[in-house]
Order: structure tokens, then C-alpha cells, then sequence
């Protein structure tokens, strides 16, 4: 992403929500500055506008807030928009490993494009390692999660987006992503229809090829 910033020697001075972003991403700086990316003055005026359309007094002593606290609140949910995910993998280390190393029920929280409201859920991610034995932090793969979750998604692209940067930055022999997910569309609004779960998939690699690794990769994700 430009105008990354890499850590440095000195303190950076960012604020609160920099901060967020940055700890998205080892804790260290990688986004841009808030106020670059994010108009919380604009977000506030079009709160204030929606308060004001659906019959709302944004006077009034409980909103008089509102706006401001919702702006922080969007910069925050969309902080991944400010973040450059190829940092979360920059560290690897190698290791003598072969098999799948899965990490199961990362808890997801994201915004559905559609109608920026909440999914949340599990993501499952599981990796077999490349032919130079290069793997990451366990902790990097729920980073990761983090730094898609928190932009408008669709669950289908943010399944993919996890699988294809791993897929990129690791080269392992393969990927897969599991995700299931609840969707506060279908279950306040519309249909209606709580409990309902959306499960996507993406496979890559041997792991897409091979019908056996598969198998036994979603075996160990989706118990019986
Ligand atoms: N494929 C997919 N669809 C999603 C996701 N999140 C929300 N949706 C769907 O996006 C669709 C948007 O459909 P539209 O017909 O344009 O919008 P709508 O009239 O609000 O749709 P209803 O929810 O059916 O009332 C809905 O069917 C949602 O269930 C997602 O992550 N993936
Ligand atoms: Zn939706």
C-alpha cells in the first residue's frame, strides 16, 4: 500500500485509530495516517442525515453524539482498508514440516458489503508447508483474518483473499480456507432467517488436486 511506513526507531505519533490499524499488522505502522484515508467529518454529517431521515432528533440528548462516536466506530470496523496485508506474513521462519498445520475456529467478524451489517463466524485455515520449508506464526494467520475482515466483504471474497495471499507469500504445497458465517441480513432484516450459516470454502494447490489431502484437510476442520 503506499505510503507504508515501516517501524522505525522513534515513536510514530498516531492516534487511537492509527493504532488500531497498526496493531492489525504486528504492531507495527503500515497504513496510512487516519485523517488521510478516513473523512470522519464526512461520515459524522451523513449520520446525522440518516438520524434526521428516519424520523430521529440528533439533538437530543442520547445522539447528540452519535454521529462522532458511529465515524470512529466505521474508521475502526474498516481499519483493514488501511493496511497492507503482505506485511502480516513478513515474518516466516523455516522448519522441517511436511504435513498440514491447521489453526481452527479464528473468530471472524466482518461487514457485508451489501448492507454493512455484521457477519461473524469461525475461519478454519489450514497449510501444507512448501518444498523449502517456509511457514509463519500461528498468531499471523488470525492477523490475517483481521485485516480482510475489517473492510466491506462478501464471505465468499474474504475466503479467497486469505487462501490466495497464504497461496503468495508462503508458496506452501497448498491452502485451505474454511469460513462459516451468520449474516445479520438475513437474520434482522429480510428473510429473517437466524441461524442460518453460510459456509464457503477456498482450496488451493495440492490440496485442491488431491482428493485424499482434501479429504482428510476437512475431515480435521468439519468434524463429524
Ligand atoms: N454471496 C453473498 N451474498 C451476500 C453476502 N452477504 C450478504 N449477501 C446477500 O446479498 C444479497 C443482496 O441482494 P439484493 O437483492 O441486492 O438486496 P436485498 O433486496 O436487500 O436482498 P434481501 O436480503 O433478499 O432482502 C442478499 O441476498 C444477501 O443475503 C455474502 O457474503 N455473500
Ligand atoms: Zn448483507
Amino acid at each position: 500500500m503506499d505510503g507504508a511506513l515501516a517501524a522505525s526507531s522513534t515513536e510514530p505519533d498516531i492516534d487511537e485509530l492509527d493504532y488500531l490499524a497498526a496493531r492489525l499488522v504486528n504492531g507495527r505502522l503500515t497504513g496510512r495516517p487516519v485523517e488521510e484515508s478516513v473523512d470522519l467529518a464526512r461520515i459524522e454529517k451523513a449520520v446525522r442525515e440518516i438520524l434526521i431521515a428516519v424520523g430521529e432528533d440528533p439533538d437530543r440528548d442520547g445522539l447528540v453524539k452519535t454521529p462522532a462516536r458511529v465515524a470512529r466506530a466505521y474508521a475502526e470496523l474498516f481499519a483493514g482498508l488501511r493496511v497492507d496485508p503482505a506485511q502480516v506474513l513478513s515474518t516466516t521462519f523455516e522448519a522441517n514440516h511436511e504435513e498440514l498445520v491447521l489453526v481452527r475456529d479464528i473468530d471472524v467478524m466482518s461487514l457485508c458489503e451489501h448492507h454493512l451489517l455484521p457477519f461473524r463466524g469461525s475461519a478454519h485455515i489450514g497449510y501444507i508447508p512448501g518444498p523449502d520449508g517456509r511457514i509463519t506464526g500461528l498468531s499471523k494467520l488470525a492477523r490475517l483474518v483481521e485485516v480482510f475482515a475489517r473492510r466491506p466483504q462478501v464471505q465468499e471474497r474474504l475466503t479467497s483473499q486469505i487462501a490466495d495471499l497464504l497461496m503468495d507469500r508462503l508458496a506452501p504445497r497448498g491452502v485451505v480456507v474454511v469460513l462459516e458465517c451468520e449474516h445479520m441480513c438475513m437474520a434482522m432484516r429480510g428473510i429473517q432467517k437466524a441461524g442460518a450459516k453460510t459456509i464457503t470454502s477456498a482450496v488451493r494447490g495440492t490440496l485442491q488436486r488431491d482428493p485424499k489431502s482434501r479429504a482428510e484437510a476437512m475431515a480435521l476442520i468439519i468434524p463429524r
